[in-house]
């Protein structure tokens, strides 16, 4: 039997950035080599560095598919763990979690060769390039196409023994924003003779607060967050660029295209009135709402709601972003939350998911998944 807690613990000393994962890939792939000895049923392909693992079903009337992302965050990890990262980027978002619970299910349902084809994926650049869309795009899954694909993500302030899901939208859509004013840059003493984009930058900080405030219905929702700001070299130098690096969020496309077209009038508005050049990406990529499958949801609801180890949460939408949206978006399924106790948030320098969740979500989730494919008889 594979011991998860270790591979948990190799994975998340190891973090990748999206389409960089070639350690983890490898890694990845010596534990499913392993898995696969014996099988004839047991399916392999590569595409980058994502991997597809396909069990072809004995009598199959369908795909199932279990979705699994693989990429770290460039995050310098805070937690103290004796196997914490040390490479600069982090696991912060739980995807080693994610892995680890995908190859305990892989070893479960590839026990016996189940009745359905079963497909998993373990899919690269969830958090920058959006991977999903990149390998549908491409044809990456072919044959293996899922007719149902369901896959989870970690979350921080559910406890152990919970999943959530609801039988609508489970996450916002999001668009990836980046903004430079170019001005020309002077002596802080002669203002008259240069055309600070500093100043023309904190105009627009201010003025996009608006979106949300008066351009979005207030029973609809939307973020416009800016994390970053640069501009600036010392005191008494005028500013001649200022970029901004922000992240657009909404629970439906329209709501999502509303604020984009927003921020492009109020960015193009600023420019002009201060009489600087402006370049504005919006790059909104495979990030789409995530919005389950209601028939599928429900049924899967049913079930977690009768397994009384699980704790089953019918939870309201979060504005986090998952580019599953666009998988979901061309394939029907659903996506869960899954409890992890760690009283830091993800995308925290201290994330510490509590490892009891890899057991539990093998063993739950293998149940549900097992019912979907059938014939499983250990
Ligand atoms: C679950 C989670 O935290 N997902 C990320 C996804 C990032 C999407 C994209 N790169 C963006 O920044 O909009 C999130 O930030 O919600």
């Amino acid at each position: 039997m594979l011991d998860l807690i270790s591979i948990r613990r190799h994975l998340h000393q190891i973090p990748e950035i999206g389409l960089q994962e070639f350690e983890t890939q490898k890694y990845l792939l010596e534990i499913i080599k392993e898995l696969s000895q014996n099988k004839s049923f047991f399916h392999v392909k590569t595409w980058q560095t994502g991997i597809l693992v396909f069990l072809k079903g004995s009598a199959p009337t369908k795909t199932v598919g279990w979705r699994t992302d693989i990429d770290g965050l460039p995050i310098e990890e805070h937690t103290g763990l004796s196997f914490a990262s040390k490479n600069g980027c982090m696991h912060a978002c739980g995807h080693d979690i994610h892995m680890t619970v995908a190859l305990g299910l892989l070893e479960q349902l590839s026990s016996k060769q189940p009745k359905e084809n079963l497909l998993f994926l373990f899919q690269p650049a969830e958090e920058n390039e959006a991977g999903g869309k990149l390998m549908y795009d491409a044809q990456a899954f072919g044959e293996w196409t899922p007719d149902e694909f369901y896959g989870l993500h970690v979350r921080p302030d559910l406890n152990v023994g919970d999943i959530a899901t609801n039988a609508q939208t489970l996450f916002a859509g999001t668009c990836e924003v980046e903004l430079t004013f170019w001005g020309t840059g002077g002596h802080a003493a002669f203002p008259h003779e240069a055309n600070d984009a500093l100043v023309a930058a904190s105009y627009f900080i201010t003025q996009v607060q608006t979106i949300v405030s008066r351009n979005i219905d207030p029973l609809a929702s939307a973020v416009v967050t800016f994390g970053k700001l640069e501009a600036g070299t010392t005191n008494n130098v005028i500013a001649e660029s200022a970029f901004l690096h922000g992240t657009i969020r909404s629970l439906t496309q329209e709501v999502n295209q509303i604020t984009q077209r927003r921020l492009r009038e109020l960015a193009e508005g600023i420019a002009k009135s201060f009489n600087l050049k402006l370049d504005l990406h919006l790059k909104q990529g495979g990030y789409l709402p995530v919005q389950n499958n209601p028939k599928l949801a429900q049924q899967a609801m049913r079930f977690f709601e009768e397994q009384s180890e699980v704790k089953l949460i019918d939870i309201a939408p979060a504005m986090t972003g998952e580019d599953f949206g666009y998988l979901l978006n061309k394939i029907p399924g659903v996506m869960f939350w899954l409890g992890i106790d760690s009283p830091a948030a993800l995308h925290s320098q201290k994330m510490m998911p509590n490892e009891a969740a890899i057991p539990f979500a093998v063993k739950e989730i293998g149940k549900f998944l097992e019912q979907k494919v059938g014939n499983i008889k250990k």
